[in-house]
């Protein structure tokens, strides 16, 4: 049997690691937990299945137990973001700070790997997804308040939504492949963008595509290390920065929704991280 470990070894120095981290479900269950007493949180920890969640759990029960902490969030409305720790994509190491901007709070991370000749696959880049959480109230609530975060994880129409609406997001890739030419960058962004392009837009969009990966340009160096933010802004305006250095911004629905859709749609990159991002988005809406 599991024992009760209180506290657990959390320093608020050293970011956390987590390999799925992001769900304000178990975090919103660790404070619930307090209120209830902390035999309830064990049971949560103990009954946890995936050991992702259980880290997280453990790092919110941390949290709520840390010395360091002087109030108590209130009920059901801490978040990691609230909790202003970076987290770190544990396979990767890569870290991702929780709010990005003013606004912009971390909703999950996960990692890109890419088959390189049919041979072998390769961890290209972490990614963590960030969203506005007033944005996604404002555009959806009406819509969705009805319905619990956890009805919402996997609603096609919610997803739908959250990619078709103008909605602040930005996906922030943090390359962790030591040996990526900007050319190769330019041509995996021209198959997989240009796959969504033609499934949303149809065929007629290769200007829009070559304006986009045109942006990558022959100078730029991308060591390992280095941060592209792709950022969807109001008006549907997609605005890219390497290292904090803006590179171009394209006005196109199309686009944006054709970027978001690598990692929220039907055929996501890494299906973990698409679920946590859902459940954290839709968490939102009942806040
Ligand atoms: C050797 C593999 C090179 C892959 C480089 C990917 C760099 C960024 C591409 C972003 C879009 C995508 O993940 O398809």
């Amino acid at each position: 049997m599991a024992s009760l470990r209180f506290p657990f070894s959390f320093s608020q120095t050293q970011p956390p690691h987590y390999s799925r981290p992001l769900s304000s479900f178990p975090v919103a269950a660790a404070v619930g937990a307090t209120a209830v007493g902390a035999t309830a949180a064990f049971a949560v920890l103990t009954s946890s299945s995936s050991s992702s969640h259980r880290q997280f759990l453990e790092t919110a029960l941390n949290f709520l137990f840390s010395s360091d902490r002087t109030s108590l969030p209130a009920w059901g409305t801490l978040s990691l973001a609230d909790m202003s720790v970076p987290v770190v994509e544990s396979k990767s190491g890569a870290t991702f700070p929780s709010v990005l901007g003013d606004s912009q709070k971390l909703c999950g991370i996960g990692l890109r790997r890419k088959s390189v000749f049919g041979l072998k696959n390769i961890d290209v880049y972490a990614f963590g997804v960030y969203a506005d959480d007033n944005d996604i109230k404002e555009c959806l609530a009406g819509k969705f308040e009805k319905l619990s975060a956890l009805e919402l994880k996997g609603n096609k129409e919610f997803t739908e939504d959250i990619l078709e609406n103008d909605i602040s997001v930005t996906v922030s890739l943090q390359i962790v492949y030591g040996r990526l030419s900007i050319s190769s960058v330019r041509s995996a962004f021209e198959e997989s963008v240009g796959s969504r392009l033609q499934k949303f837009g149809g065929s007629d969009n290769k200007e829009l595509l070559q304006r986009f990966t045109a942006q990558f340009k022959d100078e730029i160096k991308i060591p390992k290390g280095s941060v592209i933010n792709i950022s969807r802004e109001k008006g549907y305006v997609l605005r890219t920065s390497i290292d904090g250095q803006e590179v171009g911004s394209i006005q196109s629905k199309l686009l944006c929704k054709s970027i978001l859709d690598l990692y929220l749609g039907e055929e996501p990159f890494d299906k973990q991280a698409k679920e946590d991002i859902e459940l954290n988005l839709a968490s939102y809406l009942q806040k």
